[in-house]
């Protein structure tokens, strides 16, 4: 039988693909360089990121690697002037993020990267987001609930930045940072099927 890891720390992508059935086991694995190279455009960035998760990953697994996959997810959100924004590392950071989104519709990219070992395939998924209008202080109040701090772009639409958000236009799952569709396709051709029977989650 298969056997699915998943190569990330992020709890959201975790509780997408149960969500959907499909059964994994969490994978630790060293960090990876996050750094976009000069020039590099989003749609390459946010696939090379996927994929070297995915494969570093591969190479933290245990010998035994018979029938394995690992999967790589990486989501980046990019500014309506093209810029690439990632995890803030500071408040000022969040609030000029967010500042830079206010009124605007980006875009929200996920790529996913799933490894055998000798073949590995990708895939990147786009949503668009329309911000609403935000002034400083509904910022700040945002910046203070401390959940811009682990998400690209500095929101995250499932939580409190819903309120942030006028309208989606793609697959939610996409911002979430698992874009379910792609995903599930790319497993199913490789023979991990959703909607698999609780007892084998
Ligand atoms: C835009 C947006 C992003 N995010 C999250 C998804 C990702 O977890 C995170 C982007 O960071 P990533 O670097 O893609 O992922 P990660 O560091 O959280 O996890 P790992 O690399 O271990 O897999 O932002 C939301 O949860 N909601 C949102 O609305």
């Amino acid at each position: 039988m298969t056997r699915l890891y998943l190569a990330s720390a992020s709890p959201r992508r975790a509780d997408l693909l149960q969500q959907v059935g499909v059964p994994f086991q969490r994978l630790d694995y060293p960090g990876i360089d996050e750094q976009v190279r000069p020039g590099e455009p989003p749609q390459d960035y946010v696939l090379r990121m996927a994929e070297e998760k995915a494969r570093a990953g591969w190479d933290a697994l245990p010998a035994a690697r018979a029938a394995a996959l690992v999967l790589g997810a990486d989501t980046t959100v990019v500014s309506a002037t093209g810029a690439i924004l990632g995890k803030p590392a500071d408040v000022s950071e969040a609030s000029a993020m967010l500042r830079q989104l206010s009124g605007t519709r980006h875009r929200v990219l996920s790529a996913v990267s799933l490894c055998s070992g000798s073949a590995q395939h990708s895939c990147v998924a786009t949503t668009w987001v329309q911000f609403r209008a935000l002034d400083e202080a509904l910022i700040a109040r945002y910046v203070a609930t401390g959940e811009p701090f682990d998400k690209a772009g500095s929101y995250g639409v499932q939580g409190f930045g819903a309120l942030l958000v006028e309208r989606l236009d793609g697959n939610f799952s996409t911002v979430v940072g698992l874009p379910l569709l792609e995903t599930c396709a790319l497993l199913e051709a490789a023979g991990v099927p959703a909607w698999q029977s609780p007892e084998a989650l």
